[in-house]
């Protein structure tokens, strides 16, 4: 894979990103799981279900777990006993337990519950917004400012989520320039790092090119995150094209859960363990144990009754039981 005419690891590990070990360049994986691959399930899953998959994530190393969502009982019920999952969780002090908030309402509950970092997440499209915010674009938009205004007050972190990145159910494709601009707002309120959410997972490598080349006319590869849904199977090609722009965080979804209940057709994110796998394979550090990060996907997977949508996790079934062996074997197919 070529990089302005470098290749891929070679940006990687000469792009000033933090290695953990023996110059290894890192990537910084958000997972969504909890709140994104739970949300759209029909059937209530357990708070203490809830409660353990975090911790399972946690124990496999994974660092930033998106945890749950304030937003309203009365459109996303999976989403309401987002206060008892805040304070039953058991949190490790070097994890980030980040949730999602709507409005100032939203965030007043967060607060209860001592979150560190909360996200916001206004759309790309006017329509989606509706659908999904029940207001417009701007009206969003001025609403997540006052929100993000009195968190950063308060010494809460912001995430800014832009929806319908790459195209929306109900619009179609949608301009780079307004996903840019409203990216720019997003860091303006102060959000310190925006995800780009390719809600419906339609885009390509190509359509992820365009847009990093007009998201970085206004703000910098380090302030920016991929959040691709795979319905496509594009996930991990749009993910090596986001990368090549310099973009360091990543989100994902254990087991390739995911989907949001007021967008058509979208189905789970980009499975955390191909990911995983991935980027073991490139020689980048990622501190999580792949074996115990497939036990926590067989562990929910099961929960639901329905097969892990990750491929690596078909895969592997019981061959491993040591993550080095599994490292072994992807940095092998890597060369
Ligand atoms: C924004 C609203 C609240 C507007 O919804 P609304 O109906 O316009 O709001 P409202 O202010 O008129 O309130 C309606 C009722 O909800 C209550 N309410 C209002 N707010 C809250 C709150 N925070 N917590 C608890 N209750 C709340 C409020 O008190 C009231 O209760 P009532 O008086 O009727 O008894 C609603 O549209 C909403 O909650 N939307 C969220 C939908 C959602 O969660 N979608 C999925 C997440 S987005 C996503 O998945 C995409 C992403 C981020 O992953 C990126 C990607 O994949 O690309």
């Amino acid at each position: 894979m070529k990089t302005f005419g470098r290749p891929l690891l070679t940006v990687l590990k000469t792009s000033g990103a933090r290695s953990i070990a023996s110059n290894v360049p890192e990537i910084r994986i958000y997972e969504v799981g909890p709140r994104d691959g739970l949300q759209n399930e029909p059937k209530f899953v357990p708070t203490e279900v809830k409660v353990e998959l975090i911790h399972k994530l946690a124990s496999a190393g994974l660092k930033n777990i998106e945890s749950a969502s304030f937003v309203s009982p009365k459109w996303v019920k999976q989403m309401s006993d987002a206060v008892v999952v805040m304070k039953s969780i058991k949190r490790e002090s070097d994890v980030n337990y980040p949730a999602l908030v709507p409005n100032l309402k939203g965030y007043e509950t967060a607060k209860t519950c001592n979150v560190e970092e909360i996200a916001i997440f206004p759309a790309g499209s006017e329509a989606f917004s509706q659908k999904n915010l029940n207001c417009s674009v701007k009206q969003g938009l001025d609403r997540f400012r006052e929100v993000a205004q009195q968190a950063v007050k308060d010494g809460i972190r912001v995430r800014g989520y832009v929806s319908c990145v790459l195209g929306c159910p109900y619009e179609g494709p949608i301009s780079p320039r307004t996903i840019a601009k409203i990216t720019e707002e997003l860091l303006a309120m102060g959000c310190y790092e925006v995800s780009l959410g390719d809600t419906i997972g339609v885009g390509t490598a190509g359509s992820v090119r365009r847009l990093m080349k007009e998201i970085l006319q206004v703000a910098k590869p380090e302030n920016i995150a991929l959040h691709f849904h795979d319905t496509y199977g594009q996930g991990l090609s749009n993910l090596l094209a986001g990368l090549e722009f310099g973009v360091r965080t990543v989100d994902s979804s254990i087991s390739g859960l995911g989907g949001c209940p007021y967008a058509r057709g979208a189905s789970g994110n980009l499975a955390t363990e191909d990911l995983v796998y991935l980027l073991y394979g490139l020689g980048v550090n990622t501190n999580v144990d792949l074996v115990k990060l497939v036990e926590a996907g067989r562990f929910i997977s099961n929960f639901l009754a329905k097969p892990t949508e990750s491929k690596v996790n078909r895969a592997l079934g019981d061959r491993f039981n040591n993550h080095l062996d599994v490292v072994k074997m992807a940095s092998c197919t890597a060369q």
